[in-house]
């Protein structure tokens, strides 16, 4: 099945989200779309899906104009979204999130559990996902839930697949694996629309290359004949400089004291097993693992978010091992989530009130019973100036705002106060080389300014290129340490320590 965009435009009041667009999705073929946050990548797969119709222009499916008043329409024509946020039910099975919602009619006519079953093993024997039909969802790895989400298009004999951001939740070895499904999807005839921030992600597992700029695409090509620069010059329209300018390391005194630190999963099992470690001031501490080795709880349980089992947390001398979210905030510790969505960010609010969710209350916003949003929205309006945080006003809600326009919110809010440390969880997920580059910059600047920085990253390129020491955490404990300042750092050796190779 060929698919055709012939001349797309989309509007959201007076944001033009994508212009004129023609793009051509071939079977067999991955079509990597790529283009900077807020570019209009997303917004162009949603109108192909049937979530947003157009306002000019028209999709052809094997040179017939078709029209979708939704996604029901669009996958009944064999075009079938992953979203980068899973829509599954947590406590169903496979089998039963992959019938959810399917009407019976047609090829669905008779459509029982049972028969579901042993499609979701043909569907996942036939393309290598190895998904149990059985298991409960909310048991799985992310990474299988993401399989489950494929086998719920290919269930509905999509012909035509959008995977939105589909690495940014993987580790580096289920990238692999991941990959490989793709490449057999592709055998079978299908079509792949694989949109991804990653150049080497797309370099590699493309056919065909569009990259799509201020909603309109600025070129095409082979991946072949492309190398990063020339693609990151296309994307964000300007040379990227991929090197992390670091100053000299000038450590401080020990600013941040963890002792003994344990701390529990939600369903009790142990995620930080008993760590000690120090952060100074003026120093970045990366930590690597594969995700899943506690990472996560423990920058919780740093910022007040997750309680702490036993052992000591230790701030410029004083415990605040019980410390409430805000009383951290006083101390001049910024965090940025892992979690946008979940823990960053309050959708329905709109950017301004985002920027002070954890100030409005105090000086210079509120002096006592009401808050001064003329303060609010100039001040907002700046930060998201300076952090190129794109969005029409500081009163458009965070939930209109692109994925990694979000992220570049969150990390505004947190890194444009006076701060003292850094608690970063994934702070460049989703973002594309330019925001990251400047992200990175901020970073640095933080600890050039005398800041404490703990940085948990699944991007090991990134840890190694921020950090002056690094940890690699595995299954709850820190096994290896390494001083990049100190002697040079091996990559290969830290990918063993986190294959839990040095325990
Ligand atoms: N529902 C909406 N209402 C208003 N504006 C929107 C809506 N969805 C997207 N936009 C705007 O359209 C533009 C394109 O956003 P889109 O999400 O398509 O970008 P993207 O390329 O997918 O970005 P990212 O890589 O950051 O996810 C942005 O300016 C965004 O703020």
């Amino acid at each position: 099945m060929r698919v055709e965009l012939r001349n797309i435009t989309k509007r959201f009041g007076p944001v033009v989200a994508n212009k004129g667009v023609n793009l051509t999705i071939e079977p067999g073929q991955v079509l990597g779309l790529l283009g900077e946050n807020g570019a209009g990548k997303s917004t162009l797969m949603n109108v192909l899906c049937g979530l947003y119709s157009p306002n000019e222009g028209e999709i052809q499916i094997d040179g017939q104009s078709v029209r979708f008043a939704g996604p029901g329409e669009a996958i009944r024509a064999g075009i079938g979204m992953v979203h980068q946020h899973f829509m599954l039910v947590p406590v169903f099975t496979v089998a039963e999130n992959v019938i959810l919602g399917i009407e019976p009619v047609g090829r669905f006519d008779h459509l029982d559990l049972t028969t579901a079953r042993s499609e979701v093993s043909r569907l996942s024997a036939e393309y290598g996902l190895a998904v149990d039909p059985d298991a409960i969802i909310e048991t799985l790895p992310v990474g299988i839930q993401q399989r489950v989400e494929i086998i719920k298009v290919l269930f509905r004999e999509a012909d035509v697949l959008i995977l939105d951001e589909p690495t940014a939740v993987l580790t580096p070895q289920e990238v692999d694996e991941f990959f490989q499904i793709v490449r057999s999807l592709c055998e079978a005839g299908k079509a792949i629309v694989f949109i991804t921030h990653k150049l080497n992600e797309i370099l590699d597992i493309s056919d065909r290359i569009a990259v799509i700029r201020r909603g309109e695409i600025v070129g095409t090509g082979d991946p072949k004949k492309l190398a990063r620069p020339d693609l990151a010059e296309m994307m964000v329209g300007h040379p990227v400089d991929f090197d992390v300018a670091r100053a000299p390391f000038v450590p401080g005194d020990v600013i941040l004291g963890i002792q003994d630190l344990t701390v529990l999963r939600d369903d009790g099992a142990v995620a930080v097993d008993d760590i000690s470690f120090q952060v100074r001031s003026g120093e970045v501490v990366g930590i690597a693992g594969v995700q899943g080795n506690g990472q996560s709880a423990l920058i919780e349980a740093l910022a007040g978010l997750r309680r702490v089992v036993s052992g000591q947390v230790r701030f410029d001398g004083t415990d605040i091992t019980q410390a409430s979210p805000r009383e951290r905030h006083r101390l001049g510790i910024a965090h940025i989530p892992e979690d946008r969505q979940r823990a960053g960010l309050i959708g329905t609010f709109t950017v301004a009130e985002n920027m002070v969710l954890d100030s409005y209350y105090a000086p210079p916003y509120s002096a006592g019973t009401s808050i001064d949003w003329g303060r609010v929205h100039t001040d907002a309006a700046a930060v998201a100036e300076q952090y190129d945080v794109r969005t029409p006003s500081v009163h458009t809600s965070a939930a209109h705002l692109s994925g990694g326009n979000q992220q570049k919110l969150v990390v505004a809010r947190e890194l444009s106060r006076d701060t003292r440390f850094v608690i970063a969880g994934q702070p460049t997920r989703g973002l594309d080389v330019g925001s990251i580059a400047f992200i990175h910059e901020r970073l640095m600047a933080a600890r050039d300014e005398g800041d404490g920085l703990l940085i948990v990253s699944s991007e090991l390129d990134e840890i190694m290129a921020l950090s002056d020491r690094i940890l690699v955490m595995f299954k709850g404990r820190i096994v290896a340490e390494y001083a990049p300042h100190d002697a040079p750092v091996d990559k290969g050796d830290i990918g063993l320590a986190m294959a839990g190779a040095r325990v």
